[in-house]
């Protein structure tokens, strides 16, 4: 039987992790690759993730199945009239834009709305490259898919099965939804912890004292202003009816938030974070799904020999047994931590409860 083909045109942080993703849950399928660097591409087929390497407009694109466009925004678009040209009948043709109505308008100009499913994943990094991809960046993630309205119902279940087989959630929105809450959810955020950054920076003295005390909430909330500058300049621009929007609704609120300080207004404020903190509690951090939960805390530990022994012994003291245990680079924490999993939520509170009476600050997530 022929195997799936997938082709990649940009193999960078989230093309190379889907790649990685793909060739951990289906090894038998043939990937196919371009990207500007060479570099990348050869390291992509040294490490066993890409089959084929190919060159810029290789006409071996027509065999594949799938291709995802993970370059820049721009180069996706630039590819379109050639892909329209060089796929087969049954292609899916998807991108991983973190905005879809200009992809959209683009593939409905140019008569290749059959064939075309926008798709997102809601995870990623403030990191760039092929370099920091990794297989499990959008596993138990959220990832939107936009099917174009002449698209086949066949095309969007496979599609589907694919995204789920690979770890991730998949969630059917039009793109003007898409658009519209990833405004909110992702691109505020992004333009706030900017904002933040800069008013620091404004504010400072010579001496940065604000920059060197700038703590935990500071760099909790400020860690994405590191993403690409390119990346959320293009973003900004592309979606800029929908941001402006949602930014006079945040500005309103700040406003308010100077009044009740202004007026000493202490109910004012005592709600305002009430609100806030009840609200962001109630957000799920393990999206439940068709993935099983999974336990898992995460340590903060001093990085020398010993930590996690010292952390292990603890732990089987207390006849807690882990099912794995691992040092952690990941983007959600600054330095490494280490994260571990439970085979149940009892073994994991009991090892919550033993660990932060011996002072070690966890993370439950
Ligand atoms: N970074 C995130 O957190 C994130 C999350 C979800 C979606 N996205 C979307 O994914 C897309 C890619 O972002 P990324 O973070 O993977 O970026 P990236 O810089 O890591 O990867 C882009 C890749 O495309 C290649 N490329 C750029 N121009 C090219 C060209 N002209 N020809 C061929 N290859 C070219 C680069 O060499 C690089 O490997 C963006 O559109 C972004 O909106 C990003
Ligand atoms: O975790 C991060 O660094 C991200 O910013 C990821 C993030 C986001 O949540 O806003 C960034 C852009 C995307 O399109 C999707 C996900």
């Amino acid at each position: 039987m022929e195997t799936t083909t997938i082709g990649f045109i940009g193999l960078g942080l989230i093309g190379g992790s889907i790649a990685k993703a793909i060739r951990k849950f289906h090894p038998e399928y043939q990937i196919m690759a371009y990207n500007r660097t060479k570099d990348i591409l050869e390291d992509a087929v040294f490490d066993g993730i890409v089959d084929i390497a190919c060159t810029e407009r290789d006409t071996r694109f027509a065999l594949c199945d799938y291709i995802f466009l993970c370059a820049t925004v721009d180069y996706n678009l630039e590819c379109l009239p050639w892909l329209k040209q060089t796929i087969r009948p049954g292609c899916i043709l998807t991108d991983v834009g973190s905005v879809k109505g200009e992809i959209h308008k683009k593939i409905t100009a140019l008569d290749m709305a059959a064939n075309f499913i926008g798709g997102h994943p809601m995870a990623g990094s403030e990191k760039t490259g092929y370099e920091h991809s990794t297989d499990h960046l959008i596993e138990n993630a959220y990832y939107i898919l936009t099917p174009s309205e002449e698209v086949g119902l066949d095309k969007i279940g496979n599609y589907t099965e694919l995204v789920s087989s690979i770890g991730a959630l998949p969630m059917i929105l039009t793109w003007e939804e898409h658009d519209y809450i990833t405004a909110c959810v992702s691109h505020l955020p992004h333009i706030v912890a900017a904002s933040l950054v800069n008013v620091v920076q404004k504010l400072d003295s010579p001496l940065e004292h604000m920059k060197t005390i700038a703590a935990g909430g500071f760099k909790d909330i400020t860690r994405i202003a590191s993403s690409s500058p390119h990346m959320w300049q293009q973003i900004c621009l592309e979606n800029p009816e929908h941001i402006s929007k949602v930014l006079d609704e945040y500005i309103r609120l700040i406003v308010q938030a100077k009044y009740l300080v202004d007026q000493r207004d202490a109910n004012g404020l005592y709600e305002m974070f009430v609100n806030s903190r009840d609200y962001r509690n109630s957000f799920s951090d393990a999206p439940s799904g068709p993935l099983k939960k999974s336990f898992t805390l995460y340590c903060d530990v001093v990085d020398e020999t010993g930590a996690i022994a010292t952390i292990a012994t603890i732990l089987s003291m207390n006849g807690i047994s882990m099912k794995n245990i691992g040092i952690l680079h990941n983007r959600e924490f600054e330095d490494g931590v280490l994260k571990i999993e439970f085979y149940d939520e009892d073994a994991l509170a009991q090892a919550a409860e033993q660990l932060k009476k011996r002072n070690y600050i966890i993370y439950e997530r």
